[in-house]
């Protein structure tokens, strides 16, 4: 199986370019990395309104890469998604991560011009929800809206009418999960997650994927308790009952060997 094909098995939802591997990682990979992260100098955090990061890599310009290695305890894992995706044209050259508190989120936002259209984000910690929305640019204004809703009336809310079949989904992002998105869902969706502390996962496209690995981990998850929740139908919440961690890893293409040269 090339890994083309070993992909499309991950394929999840209605569009063609967005993946899912449940446990992407072991337990003892997870601890490995949460070992180094919180391990680092409290320098290397950077804090944000929602949230606190560490960059790694170099830093990334609008026109470029200013690089810096990756430090060894993540190449392994850069390595092994380069190789084994086959969907980066060249290694992967930088690592954000980030770390969520229970009740902390991400914007929806839209990743910058510099990296390759293709994203994968490895999940530590608590479980989380992300939401893409189509870009803006994708939605039929109200009139259009009015115009087509049978009722004649104005629509309510959550009822937004968006071009070419674009739709908001979501995806449930479990401990030691990757999501892999490209192309279309990188163009032209926004991607988010709520700065809530219970998130709703009815209806994500990656339910039963992401739910079937949940019975047999018997492992000690720090999210444990929020674990036990999950798949329980009559409540499709999940309690973010401690951090998130994720490593959003990508490729920038253009890389800049001096600083003055931009
Ligand atoms: O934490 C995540 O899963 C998403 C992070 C993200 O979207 C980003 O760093 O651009
Ligand atoms: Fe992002």
């Amino acid at each position: 199986m090339d890994a083309e094909e070993k992909l499309s098995c991950y394929k999840v939802g209605s569009l063609p370019t967005v993946f899912y591997v449940p446990d992407f990682i072991t337990d003892s990979e997870e601890t490995f990395l949460l070992h180094n992260i919180y391990g680092v100098n409290a320098s290397k955090w950077k804090p944000m309104k929602n949230r606190r990061l560490q960059n790694w890599g170099g830093v990334v310009h609008e026109k470029g890469l200013l690089p810096q290695p990756l430090p060894p305890w993540l190449t392994n894992l850069t390595k092994r998604m380069y190789e084994e995706l086959g969907l980066f044209p060249s290694p992967l050259n930088h690592v954000l991560i980030n770390e969520y508190l229970p009740n902390q989120g991400i914007m929806p936002h839209q990743d910058g011009p510099a990296y390759f259209p293709v994203v994968a984000i490895l999940s530590l910690g608590s479980p989380a929800v992300m939401d893409f929305t189509p870009h803006a640019r994708l939605k039929l204004d109200s009139q259009d809206n009015t115009d087509k809703d049978s009722e004649g009336g104005t629509l309510e809310i959550g009822e937004e009418k968006w071009l070419d079949d674009h739709h908001p989904f979501s995806v449930l992002l479990m401990p030691r999960s990757l999501l892999i998105f490209k192309d279309q869902a990188y163009s032209d969706y926004l991607h988010g997650i709520q700065d809530s502390a219970v998130h709703c996962y009815d209806g994500v496209i990656n339910e039963t994927e992401a739910l079937k690995y949940k019975e047999s981990d018997g492992h000690h998850c720090s999210s444990e308790e929020a674990l036990e929740t999950i798949g329980k139908e009559e409540c499709k919440n999940i309690p973010r009952t401690s951090n998130r961690v994720s490593l959003t890893c990508r490729m920038v293409p253009k890389v800049h060997k001096n600083l003055f040269r931009f």
